[in-house]
């Protein structure tokens, strides 16, 4: 049998023969926090789940202890659906992105948001893409509200810039999670918009996963989120070299990732980073985990974009679950951990499908399956 079917009938036969029982496990969150910090705490199928998943993790040259068992993580977060819900109790989300040049990166981050099972999804973008978004998607909610300098004259750009805030105020409070920065670009007067929808956020307690140029933008104004516990940052490896030289001031270390990636994250005051790559690893600055389950050797351009709408839903229902009693998990963490696992399942399942050919938009269309195949609705 080949390594990647092995996976796959490994990955059914724990799930047929144990996802029913992890379901009803009500306190699966504790046996997470036991999972993060010992491995005396863990239950039966727990335990087996996590054998089979460090499995995988060996096959796919993960790093066997610091792979954490992403599925199980990934079934605790994940949100019962019943009729007493309403619209937006299962995540309301704002990407913040898009410009003249970038249509797709917000609209693969939106719609990823959308069919992983959020209820609402907005874009905020400049008037230029606004339609062009608008276009591939019905189901967005698309502001035309940001500008870039070339639509603004050098003596309206205080207006200019109080008129957006305000505009992009009046809706702030209603988000679950932003993301910030896919497609974003990286005009002037534009990163200045933004500079300031970043301190509002703060100021709300709103969380937010920054990405593209977002990181772009951070990089060179670090204030704007050192020691937010709500800020996740998912650095590609362009990204994550700048962050480096800038905060730890050195290059980067490949022979010691891991111990680099949790300074880089304790100097940052915590703030978690998800380093994207052959294995991803998560780092808040007090422990390093890795996913390296599933993937796809197809490197297209967009599959960032899924992944920042991914972790922003799973933030959202992570960070209902601390609300409701579950303190000891870091919903930044386990969010990662969860959009990471996710996105990789689908990328493997839209590539077994496609291989050379496969899309960034294919992959959108096989993240409602994964997440079936990992958390099934009852
Ligand atoms: N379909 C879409 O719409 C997609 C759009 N996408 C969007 O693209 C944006 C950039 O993201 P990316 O991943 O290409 O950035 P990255 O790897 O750091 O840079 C690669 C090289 O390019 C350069 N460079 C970048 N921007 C530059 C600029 N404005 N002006 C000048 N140079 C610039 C950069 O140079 P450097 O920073 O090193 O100076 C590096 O050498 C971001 O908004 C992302 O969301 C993606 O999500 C994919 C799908
Ligand atoms: N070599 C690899 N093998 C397997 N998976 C990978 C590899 N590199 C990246 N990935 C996965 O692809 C996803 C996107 O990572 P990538 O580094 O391509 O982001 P990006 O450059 O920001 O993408 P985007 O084109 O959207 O900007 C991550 O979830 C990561 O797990
Ligand atoms: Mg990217």
């Amino acid at each position: 049998m080949e390594k990647k079917q092995l996976k796959e009938y490994i990955h059914t036969c724990m799930h047929q023969l144990y996802g029913g029982v992890i379901r009803r496990q009500q306190h699966l969150i504790r046996c997470l926090v036991g999972d993060y910090h010992s491995s005396s705490s863990r239950s039966g199928p727990l335990l087996l789940v996590n054998k089979c998943t460090r499995m995988q993790s060996v096959m796919s040259g993960g790093n066997p202890t610091l792979e954490v068992d992403a599925l199980s993580i990934l079934r605790s977060i994940s949100p019962n659906l019943d009729a007493t819900k309403h619209k937006g109790q299962a995540g309301r989300i704002a990407v913040i992105g898009g410009c003249r040049e970038y249509t797709g990166a917000p609209y693969f981050s939106a719609i990823s948001a959308l069919k992983i099972g959020a209820d609402l999804s907005h874009v905020f973008c400049t008037k230029d893409a606004a339609p062009v978004i608008k276009g591939y998607s019905p189901e967005l909610i698309v502001h035309p509200l940001l500008e870039e300098s070339y639509n603004v004259r050098d003596e309206d750009i205080t207006t200019s810039l109080n008129k957006v805030l305000i505009e992009v105020d009046k809706w702030m409070e209603r988000f679950d999670c932003l993301v910030i920065g896919p497609g974003l670009g990286r005009d002037p007067f534009l990163l200045d918009c933004v500079t300031d929808i970043m301190k509002n956020a703060r100021q709300n307690n709103i969380p937010m996963v920054i990405d593209g140029d977002g990181l772009f933008l951070v990089t060179n104004c670090l204030d704007l989120i050192s020691g937010y516990p709500l800020a996740v940052l998912t650095p590609n490896i362009n990204e994550y070299k700048r962050l480096v030289q800038k905060v730890l001031n050195c290059e980067v270390n490949d022979q010691d990732g891991p111990q680099q990636l949790l300074s880089l994250s304790k100097s940052m005051g915590g703030v978690t980073i998800l380093r994207k790559g052959q294995s991803d690893y998560i780092s808040d600055g007090k422990e390093v985990k890795s996913v390296s389950i599933y993937g796809s050797p197809r490197r297209c351009g967009g599959q960032g974009d899924i992944l920042s709408g991914s972790v922003a839903v799973f933030f959202a229902w992570a960070r209902k679950l601390v609300g409701n009693g579950e303190p000891d998990i870091n919903p930044a963490m386990v969010s990662c951990i969860a959009g990471s696992a996710l996105m990789r399942k689908a990328a493997s399942l839209a590539f077994q499908d496609k291989k050379r050919s496969t899309l960034t938009t294919d992959i959108i269309e096989h993240l409602g399956r994964s997440l079936e195949d990992i958390c099934p609705v009852r």
